[in-house]
């Protein structure tokens, strides 16, 4: 199948580049941010509020592994990749792309990193997430684009054409 999947850090513009991005391809878009949201009848606040770190893992593989699509750009959320199971399906279901920023990139654009509903643990900084994520982006990448000192529309440019070039 011939899904696009974007991973990548919280705030690094997957929802907002792959809605852009599905209208170019004229593909459908799914956040599974918002699926979750939707099946569960929860905000995601909510759902780690209510479940805990784990619970809140636990649901996010269980949506993201039962995601039915074709031609479709699916916007993940940055925890994705803590998610096995998910993360199998979603290459079985067409290229999955790492958006990549630096962390003093992404320090500038993040705020309060809870308040954003960054899954993190007791004591964890963005320093120590992004160290301890960024090699499981790069493990499930077909595709690595990086969206340093980029616009959304320079940002965009890049990927169809590394998407193009891996086409070949
Ligand atoms: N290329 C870009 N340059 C500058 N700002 C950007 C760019 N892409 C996205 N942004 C901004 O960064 C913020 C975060 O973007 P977005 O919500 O799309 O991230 P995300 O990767 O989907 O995060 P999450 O994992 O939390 O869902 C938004 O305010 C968005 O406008
Ligand atoms: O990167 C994260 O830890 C998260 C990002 C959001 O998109 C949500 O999926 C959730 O709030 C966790
Ligand atoms: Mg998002």
């Amino acid at each position: 199948m011939n899904n696009i999947t974007l991973i990548g850090m919280p705030g690094v513009g997957k929802s907002t580049i792959g809605v852009v991005l599905a209208k170019v391809l004229g593909y459908q878009f799914l956040d599974s941010d918002l699926l979750i949201q939707k099946q569960e009848n929860r905000r995601l606040w909510q759902i780690i509020e209510e479940e805990g770190y784990e619970g809140f893992q636990n649901v996010e593989n269980r949506v993201n592994a039962s995601i039915e699509a074709e031609n479709t750009v699916i916007a993940t959320g940055g925890s994705v990749v803590y998610c096995e199971e998910a993360m199998k399906h979603l290459k079985s279901v067409g290229t999955v792309v790492y958006l990549k920023l630096s962390l003093n990139s992404l320090a500038k654009r993040l705020g309060n990193l809870k308040g954003r509903g960054v899954l993190l643990r007791e004591g964890q900084t963005l320093e120590s997430l992004y160290e301890e994520r960024t090699p499981l982006y790069e493990k499930y990448a077909d595709i690595v684009v990086d969206q340093e000192g980029k616009d959304l529309e320079a940002s965009l440019e890049l990927l169809l054409e590394t998407l193009k070039e891996k086409a070949k």
